[in-house]
């Protein structure tokens, strides 16, 4: 027995032996992620080789790296994931991403897989990375590094490639939503009921859900003016959609929801659009400490016992509700509102993701919900 427990441990070190030559001989470059509290995680870049600089945050969600990756609200982010296994499933085809393109920073894993088994792979996520220029790095300890920031908070950071330097940079000071919103006005899909979808950088499972509920979408960009007699078109209601950075740099997008909320229109925010919402009719928003991101994230309906898990990633947070609206969920964790549903009119809006990817399809019903609204809305409008 205890000649085993000798001969197993001499293994796992020429393993460890064998890994390091293998790290040499592929001539994989050393990196640094350097934190603006001076902490420092060592590593081997598997991506873009170059710096990068951004907030990081880390997900323990155990799957999704292509979804969250793709998603637009991971804007200016320097993303370390938890689960240790990351690249194994490879990358699928772009219909399954949530965004055109990787939205991320920058990617912290633990250990990265370079031979993806998945049928629906087409590529490995270090080609994916290089091809679309975003930095990696596995740095073995992220479960440090996440005690580290939920110690600490959420903090700037730099991936940093041999002795290259670079300043930090805080993307949540810009307006990120100006760079991943659609340009032009996009008409999709067919139905007696009309959605103006305004994209603050939307995930791709929003346009799908609604289109999948025969409804006519029009995807405007976030600073587009729907109360413009010369631009606009008729619709029914209007969702606010997911997207990067802090909600007060969106105040083109909160003008608008402002003319929508005195004309009674029908809204949904979805995560940004939830916080844009709140802005826009007098409540508050703040950062958190380290922020939602994951696929299980209880959310209790309010003055009910049901529970939903959910999918989420955000980083700021509705703090004071606006006059007339109750909170519609809280996060069962941490007690932090996870909605908010108006008095009398129809105004709703979620701080999680119902159209999950990746996740659980729990709250999918939010959108029949809100779809079923706007119908009674426009019935009783004539
Ligand atoms: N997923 C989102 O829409 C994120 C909203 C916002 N950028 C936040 O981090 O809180």
């Amino acid at each position: 027995m205890q000649q085993n427990m000798v001969d197993r441990t001499f293994l796992v070190a020429e393993n460890l032996a064998d890994l390091s030559r293998f790290a040499l001989d592929t001539g994989a470059r050393r990196g640094k992620l350097v934190l603006e509290d001076g902490t420092i995680f060592e590593g081997t870049s598997f991506g873009y080789e170059a710096s990068i600089a951004g907030e990081v945050v880390f997900c323990t969600g155990m799957v999704g790296y292509p979804e969250a990756m793709t998603d637009a609200s991971y804007g200016g982010q320097i993303l370390a994931m938890t689960y240790p296994l990351i690249g194994n499933y490879g990358v699928p085809q772009s219909e399954h991403w949530e965004g055109e393109r990787i939205h991320i920073a920058g990617l912290i894993v633990s250990d990265y897989i370079d031979t993806p088994s998945h049928a629906q792979s087409v590529m490995s996520l270090r080609s994916w990375l290089q091809q679309q220029q975003v930095p990696a790095l596995e740095i073995k300890d992220t479960r440090l590094l996440t005690r580290h920031i939920r110690t600490h908070g959420t903090m700037l950071g730099k991936i940093v490639l041999d002795d290259e330097d670079l300043p930090f940079y805080d993307p949540n000071l810009d307006n990120l939503v100006a760079s991943v919103s659609c340009r032009q006005v996009e008409r999709l899909g067919e139905g007696d009921l009309t959605i103006a979808l305004i994209d603050c950088g939307t995930k791709h499972n929003i346009v799908r859900s609604l289109l999948r509920r025969n409804v006519r979408l029009v995807r405007v960009p976030w600073d587009y003016n729907l109360f413009d007699q010369a631009s606009t078109f008729e619709f029914d209601g209007i969702v606010i959609s997911n997207g990067p950075g802090d909600p007060k740099t969106v105040q083109k997008t909160i003008q608008t929801i402002q003319i929508a909320l005195e004309r009674a229109v029908p809204m949904l925010g979805i995560c940004l659009g939830h916080q844009l919402l709140a802005l826009a009719a007098g409540g508050d928003t703040y950062k958190m400490k380290f922020g939602h991101r994951s696929q299980n994230q209880p959310c209790l309906l309010n003055d009910s016992k049901r529970c939903f898990i959910t999918t989420q990633n955000h980083g700021f947070a509705v703090g004071t509700l606006p006059p007339g609206f109750a909170p519609w969920f809280i996060n069962g964790n941490d007690g932090t509102n996870e909605g908010m549903i108006h008095h009398e009119l129809p105004f709703f809006s979620v701080q999680f993701h119902p159209e999950a990817r990746p996740g659980p399809m729990d709250t999918d019903w939010i959108f029949d919900h809100f779809l079923a609204r706007v119908r009674i809305e426009k019935e009783a409008r004539g």
